[in-house]
């Protein structure tokens, strides 16, 4: 039996669009017709298509590069990409923007019913795929892993409101998950399909994050040599996760209450709103009404944002989950096997983790990098090892402990040697900044892009 579907064809040649309509009509699809981008977008948000043919170079620009830019609106529908010219290396450009399949004018009617049949085989399989994912994602962890009650009462919450689109704001100090419980919001709610966006708002310079979120226009400044679409548009029907959205600029504030209140922005330079469906987590380690009571934070955009609170717990009030974490972490960090000694997981439970799970995840990770497998294959962490990792104690290092003169330790070569040792004072150093790649190479003395290079090379990222 032939799979039948909804199929969106967008092409601005109305002889294509007869020809094209009347033969898959005949197979059976419905059809939908748009004559220009706009147009397509319009239709596909008003009945999405199981399937959409799509042509590169339609009005008013009839720039291909446009086209591409519109492959991935459509998610999750497959696109074919259907172009005039017999144009090799358009149509792989089309296939790395994500489109399915493409297919050159004049049609060939055979291959046109093989590739409509072949792509809503594909949908159908992905929406399949995506059921099954929903019913298993629902006993699964979300990701968010610990046995404590705070952990089971917070996964418990993150499930009742993924399928909601009620905004939520992630309260808790550093460290603590707000990013992971966003990204589970996310995937596990209806959205999972389209983009998840996260912006960190206090890392972008203030006069900067306008034109990231909102995008800007053509000519707005020096340097907008081209229209680029802003974060916002980018999460259109996905979710915009605002990280750290207390160190939102005031002037900023107010444009994201708006983009709240009705979902309308403007970009920069841009004189016509527009609209884009975002859902809104929102997070932060301040206090926000604290800062609402200052008058640093806008109290309208405060009772916006908290459409729901959810409160990540420092880890040290969740003892139980440390030991579950750092096996974890461990179990990730090492293919074979790796176990802690009881002295290890007694050195876990009694550290403070200020910094943490991100704290425990560099330190157990620092660990198991620094660490070589016992005779029998086995990893096995005591707490000197964390300790070490932790930037605390020092460990029997066979170049420290060099007497001059002496050999070199396990007869390695000078450059074995001063890699080891590189090794060492770059992973104890991340340990010690939990893992901020700028703190690192600050501690070091190197450049950034300095440091990234030697992880690359030492395969430590
Ligand atoms: N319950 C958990 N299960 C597994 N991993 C976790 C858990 N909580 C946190 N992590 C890990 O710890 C690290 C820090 O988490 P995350 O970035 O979400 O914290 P955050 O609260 O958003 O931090 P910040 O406020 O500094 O942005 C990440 O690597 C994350 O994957």
């Amino acid at each position: 039996m032939t799979l039948t579907g909804h199929i969106l064809l967008a092409d601005d040649e109305p002889a294509f669009q007869r020809l094209g309509s009347a033969w898959l009509k005949g197979l059976g699809h419905r059809v939908t017709l748009a004559g220009d981008g706009d147009a397509a977008r319009a239709a596909f948000a008003a009945d999405p298509a199981d399937l959409v043919l799509l042509d590169l170079s339609m009005p008013p620009h009839h720039d291909p590069a446009a086209g591409l830019a519109l492959v991935p609106t459509f998610a999750p529908a497959p696109v074919v990409v259907v172009t005039g010219h017999a144009d090799h290396e358009l149509a792989l450009r089309a296939v790395e923007a994500g489109a399915w399949d493409f297919l050159a004018k004049p049609l060939d009617p055979d291959m046109l019913r093989v590739v409509v049949a072949r792509a809503l085989e594909r949908a159908r399989l992905a929406a399949e795929l995506a059921a099954l994912r929903a019913k298993a994602g629902a006993a699964d962890d979300l990701g968010m892993v610990g046995t404590s009650p705070a952990l089971r009462r917070l996964r418990d919450l993150v499930r009742r409101l993924a399928p909601t689109g009620l905004p939520v704001l992630v309260l808790g100090p550093s460290g603590t998950g707000k990013e992971l419980v966003a990204r589970a919001l996310h995937a596990a709610g209806p959205r999972r399909d389209r983009p998840f966006v996260a912006v960190h708002c206090g890392a972008i310079p203030a006069e900067l994050l306008e034109s990231e979120l909102f995008g800007h226009v053509k000519g707005s400044f020096t340097g907008a040599h081209a229209d680029r679409p802003g974060l916002v548009e980018t999460a259109h029907r996905g979710t915009l996760f605002l990280d750290e959205v207390g160190e939102m600029p005031a002037a900023m504030q107010v444009k994201l209450l708006r983009f709240l209140q009705d979902g309308s922005y403007q970009p920069v330079g841009g004189r016509e709103p527009r609209t884009a469906d975002a859902r809104i987590v929102a997070a932060t380690h301040r206090d926000l009404e604290a800062m609402v009571a200052e008058g640093t934070f806008r109290e309208d955009l405060y009772y916006r944002l908290r459409g729901m609170v959810l409160r990540t717990p420092p880890l040290a009030e969740r003892a139980e989950d440390v030991p579950v974490l750092a096996t974890l972490f461990l179990r990730r960090a090492l293919p074979g096997p790796a176990r802690f000694t009881p002295s290890a997981l007694a050195w876990l439970a009694e550290r403070p983790w200020k910094g943490n799970v991100r704290e425990l995840r560099a330190v157990v990770e620092c660990a198991a990098a620094l660490a070589a497998p016992g005779p029998d294959g086995t990893v096995t962490l005591g707490a000197d090892d964390l300790d070490f990792a932790a930037g605390g104690g020092t460990l029997p290092d066979p170049v420290l402990d060099l007497a001059p003169g002496a050999p070199p330790a396990g007869r390695r070569t000078l450059d074995e040697e001063v890699e080891a040792l590189e090794r060492r004072l770059i992973t104890k150093a991340l340990a010690e900044t939990g893992h901020n790649h700028t703190h690192t190479a600050r501690l070091l003395g190197l450049s950034r892009m300095g440091l990234l290079k030697k992880l690359d090379r030492m395969g430590l990222r």
